[in-house]
């Protein structure tokens, strides 16, 4: 059933910057008889040849039927506006030579826009020039590769920016959002891989600021631009003993060298199909579908504004396989980042003032604080498919002849591992107990000891888990390490652990914690934040000047004395390897289960 028209979906077309729209001095009475025209001229096919030619992946073809009216049609610089009856959804629209009887400028005219929702605040029939390339709630712009270049020439002309200027702008916001992810400890040894433009001297900004954030960057820098501006930042990178790579230097597993790679090669302007030698540089940079990044030897790729190699509207035409893993788009997004699909996407560049939001009818997210990045949330809008949600575990056995007989000291080799792989919190376990009626439930605590004895965490001992653990003292733990494709279940009774041995962890805990403990009378039901807050800065006062802090009666560890625990290694094909471990009298038995 066709939509009312008060509460029509509106909809904003924008003419491809390609063509010569803009020659053509266009009246509203043109455009009616264009739309009339068009209608007429039965559109499937139309549409249908529009989408093929835009190649616009995100535009499916869909027609103007009989159904869908236009009124009002606005038209804005390069913009036409109008409010369509016809359900939400991408629309894509062309018409040919004749379309307006003004051959040389109508040809191959174009148009693509997203049908959006009425707004609440109503102004249902006209869409605002400013409300195109809404993705998944948030509104930001996504930019052809005319808009970007055309932003920057506005920019760099009627605006007076110059571009060392913007350049030291973009390569900031970039190390910033690196900053933000990757931390300098583990992701020291950054690879800055750079492009003859100024996609280029972004990446050769970053690593400079990088260098003053703590981080150790390498650059390589294949393709020199004999410009000042270039000549100037390489001087400043060499007086910081940054060193230059060649690109047959670099190990064949970037892996091997460094921690993480900034794809400075190619931005905006990038045309056709990478040539010598940042084709090869590409290729070490992807990793093939069903491996892993790290068994492959890539490090994280970080992209600076487009993924290297992609088409900058229509992403990785060439199939190329290469997906960073985060994507620092600048000023806006081109619209190549609507199929990324990594890890993180930040915006950066915040330096666009009012005139360019205005003129471009740019929708730009708001930066938190005095940041130089933002996040956006995920711009695939592609539903998560959870089913499908898979990794291959390859790489690790747990083969009986290298098990250990003590499970204890299995454990330990694991959780061994499991530090030293810098598993993010090794000793997070979740804790299961069940009430007295069956009722289970589950929650992660921080494991604080395990020796033959046990395995031991402290916690309220008026907490749901503590009323539980009393009525019913049984309990099973779960480890799982991620990295290590590794689990460990072990199930047992519980008892608390001796005041002795509370007191004394107790007494290791920084102040604020000690203090945290006598605060919270864990899982009652609470006012709300101000009452922890008031009580914790009363508490805070009464033990000022380092007074000893008892520890609270209803504060205390638990030891749970296993009697199984089941080593899980994640292996290729669902064919995992499980053992488990048996308590029998003083001995343990193993048994292999089917995975
Ligand atoms: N407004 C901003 O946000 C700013 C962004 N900046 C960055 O500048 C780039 C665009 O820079 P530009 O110099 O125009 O182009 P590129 O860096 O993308 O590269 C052009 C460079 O690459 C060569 N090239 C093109 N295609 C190929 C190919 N197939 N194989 C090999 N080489 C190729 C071409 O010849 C040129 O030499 C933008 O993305 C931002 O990163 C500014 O820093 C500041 C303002
Ligand atoms: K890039």
């Amino acid at each position: 059933m066709a939509t009312p028209l008060s509460r029509a979906p509106s909809l904003l077309l924008k003419w491809n910057q390609q063509l010569h729209f803009a020659r053509a001095p266009v009246r509203e009475g043109h455009f009616r008889k264009a739309i009339e025209n068009f209608r007429s001229g039965g559109g499937e096919s139309e549409v249908a040849r529009a989408h093929k030619f835009q190649g616009v992946q995100s535009v499916q073809a869909s027609s103007l039927n009989s159904r869908s009216t236009f009124a009002k049609p606005h038209l804005g610089d390069n913009r036409i506006s109008f409010s369509v009856l016809k359900d939400p959804g991408p629309l894509c629209l062309k018409r040919a030579p004749t379309f307006l009887g003004h051959k040389r400028s109508w040809a191959s005219a174009s148009a693509t826009g997203t049908v959006e929702q009425p707004s609440s605040q109503g102004n249902s029939q006209m869409a605002s020039p400013a409300s195109h390339n809404q993705v998944d709630g948030e509104s930001i712009s996504y930019l052809t590769q005319a808009e970007a270049a055309a932003i920057d020439e506005t920019l760099m002309g009627e605006l007076g920016f110059s571009i060392d200027q913007l350049m030291e702008l973009a390569g900031l916001s970039v190390a910033s959002a690196i900053a933000e992810v990757y931390d300098a400890k583990e992701y020291s040894r950054v690879l800055v891989i750079c492009g003859p433009g100024n996609n280029g001297g972004d990446g050769l900004v970053a690593a400079r600021h990088l260098y003053h954030f703590g981080y150790k960057p390498s650059i390589c820098y294949p393709k020199r631009t004999d410009k000042p501006i270039y000549h100037g930042l390489v001087t400043q990178l060499e007086s910081l003993k940054i060193p230059f790579v060649s690109a047959e230097e670099l190990p064949s597993k970037l892996k091997d060298g460094f921690d993480l790679v900034i794809d400075a090669m190619f931005g905006f302007s990038f045309h056709g199909i990478p040539r010598p030698p940042f084709d090869s540089l590409l290729r070490q940079l992807v990793v093939p579908k069903g491996t892993i990044a790290e068994e492959v030897g890539v490090p994280p790729v970080v992209s600076v504004d487009i993924p290297s190699g992609w088409h900058v509207e229509n992403g990785d035409t060439e199939g190329t396989g290469f997906v960073p893993d985060m994507l620092v788009s600048l000023t806006a997004p081109k619209l190549c980042a609507k199929m990324f699909d990594g890890a993180h996407h930040f915006i950066g560049g915040r330096f666009v003032p009012p005139v360019i939001v205005e003129k471009f009818s740019l929708r730009l997210p708001r930066y938190p604080g005095h940041s130089m990045c933002v996040r956006l949330g995920s711009t695939n809008s592609k539903p998560v498919d959870v089913a499908a949600l898979r990794i291959s575990y390859v790489g690790f056995e747990l083969l009986e002849e290298q098990a250990k007989k003590d499970p204890f000291e299995q454990f330990k080799v694991w959780f061994d591992d499991a530090v030293s792989r810098k598993v993010a919190e090794p000793n997070a376990m979740t804790l299961a107990t069940a009430s007295k009626d069956g009722q289970p439930s589950a929650r992660l605590v921080l494991l604080k000891g395990y020796d033959e004895g046990g395995f031991v965490w402290y916690t309220n001992y008026g907490s749901r888990k503590a009323a539980e653990l009393k009525a019913n003292p049984k309990a099973c733990l779960v480890f799982f390490w991620e990295p290590l494709h590794r689990s460990v279940r072990i199930e047992g009774s519980v008892e608390m652990v001796s005041s002795e041995e509370s007191d004394a962890y107790f007494h290791s805990r920084p102040k604020g914690s000690q203090i945290g403990a006598l605060v919270s009378a864990q899982s009652s039901v609470i006012a709300g934040r101000h009452v922890l807050d008031k009580a914790n800065e009363d508490l805070n006062a009464q033990y000022a000047d380092g007074k000893f802090i008892p520890r609270p009666e209803h504060w205390g560890g638990f030891r749970l004395t296993p009697e199984v625990i089941e080593f899980w290694q994640g292996r290729e094909s669902r064919l995992h390897d499980r053992l488990r471990y048996k308590r029998v009298g003083e001995d343990w038995i193993i048994e292999r289960l089917s995975p």
